[in-house]
């Protein structure tokens, strides 16, 4: 029986483009987005409004004809941020968000901010302005258990930042923990978190259990399976604070399947398929579109996207490749590990 679901066009609230023939091999399967928070993570890193006014040509030219995706820049936090220039690619429509790494937390941040006194002028300046700040909310200190580092990181980083700066709207992205999802829920208005795509389906055992599976390292690491289920609860609740941000991460097999692989999940050629299987699993088909579609637009005080698309469940799965190439090189695309019989239909 085939039965059909229409949506607003939905956004990624967490998404990584790279560059060059990365960016060329990845961006058309984010094409069919609305907006995207495309995240600055480069190397060297995307720090100034000049260098995201440029990226975002580079990710325009990339893009098919005709595709709806709207990238949305981000400005990489380092100690030596200029507010000013933070605030003025705000007003001029270049960015729409800076993105705070704790440096040495993961994939390119040794940019990241190693002194936060330092930044507490920009983080003002942002509140003042009305500019959110993208948090990736683990601890560094290796004392720190990593399966502990987004719980700690809550409680001594994010919660005293966001006291001693009233006003900063934030965005928890891709949390993995019951404890993200609570302070979420606690944060009020101004705080929101993204949910990835894989962070709903695996757990840690799917990494390490039964032989290593590097494919499904990301960082934050996915958790035991009480944290999956209270992210499927948050994503399939409705609440508004939560959305869509699949972090799709992509990097080359080569970069994966060494001793010391690299952590991301290219999940953006079938997001769409597994979340619409998610949400049935269930029971909450009807509010897909608020996670995908409707909480984040309104976060980020943006309109829902005017246009719609269609998923359409059929008996016999959908396809999608195993790996994509990107130049010489090959990434492997995420593997939910269930078949897909929902359909994106083009549009
Ligand atoms: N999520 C990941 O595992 N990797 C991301 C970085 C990040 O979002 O932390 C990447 O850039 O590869
Ligand atoms: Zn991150
Ligand atoms: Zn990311």
């Amino acid at each position: 029986m085939t039965q059909t679901l229409t949506l607003r066009r939905p956004d990624d609230w967490h998404l990584h483009l790279r560059d060059g023939a990365m960016l060329a091999a990845v961006a058309p399967h984010s094409a069919g987005f609305g907006r995207a928070i495309i995240m600055p993570n480069l190397v060297p890193p995307v720090t100034t409004g000049a260098q995201a006014a440029a990226y975002r040509d580079r990710i325009r030219a990339a893009l098919p004809p005709g595709a709806a995706l709207d990238p949305q820049m981000v400005l990489y936090l380092t100690d030596t941020t200029d507010a000013a220039d933070v605030v003025a690619a705000f007003r001029d429509g270049i960015i729409r968000a800076v993105k705070l790494y704790p440096a040495g937390a993961t994939t390119n941040s040794a940019s990241g901010v190693t002194d936060f006194d330092r930044v507490q002028p920009v983080l003002e300046a942002m509140a003042e302005a009305g500019v959110t700040l993208c948090v990736h909310g683990e601890v560094t200190d290796p004392s720190v258990d990593i399966f502990d580092r987004e719980a700690v990181f809550i409680d001594t980083v994010l919660d005293p930042l966001r006291r001693r700066t009233p006003g900063l709207r934030v965005v928890m992205e891709h949390i993995t923990t019951s404890q993200g999802v609570d302070y979420a829920r606690a944060g009020g208005d101004n705080l929101g978190a993204t949910i990835t795509t894989h962070h709903l389906v695996i757990n840690r055992n799917a990494i390490l259990a039964g032989g290593i599976r590097p494919h499904y390292y990301c960082l934050p690491v996915a958790k035991r399976e009480s944290h999956r289920l209270a992210l499927r609860e948050a994503a399939t609740s409705g609440d508004a604070r939560f959305f869509l941000g699949t972090d799709s991460a992509p990097h080359t097999d080569a970069a994966k399947l060494q001793p010391c692989g690299c952590a991301g999940c290219f999940t953006a050629p079938n997001t769409m398929s597994i979340l619409a299987q998610v949400f049935e699993d269930e029971g909450a088909v009807d509010r897909l579109e608020a996670f995908t579609s409707l909480n984040g637009a309104a976060f980020y005080r943006m309109a829902p996207n005017a246009d719609r698309i269609t998923l359409t469940r059929r008996d016999t799965p959908a396809e999608y490749p195993t790996q994509i190439t990107a130049g010489a090189e090959t990434v492997t695309v995420f593997d939910p590990g269930f078949p897909l019989y929902w359909h994106l239909e083009d549009q």
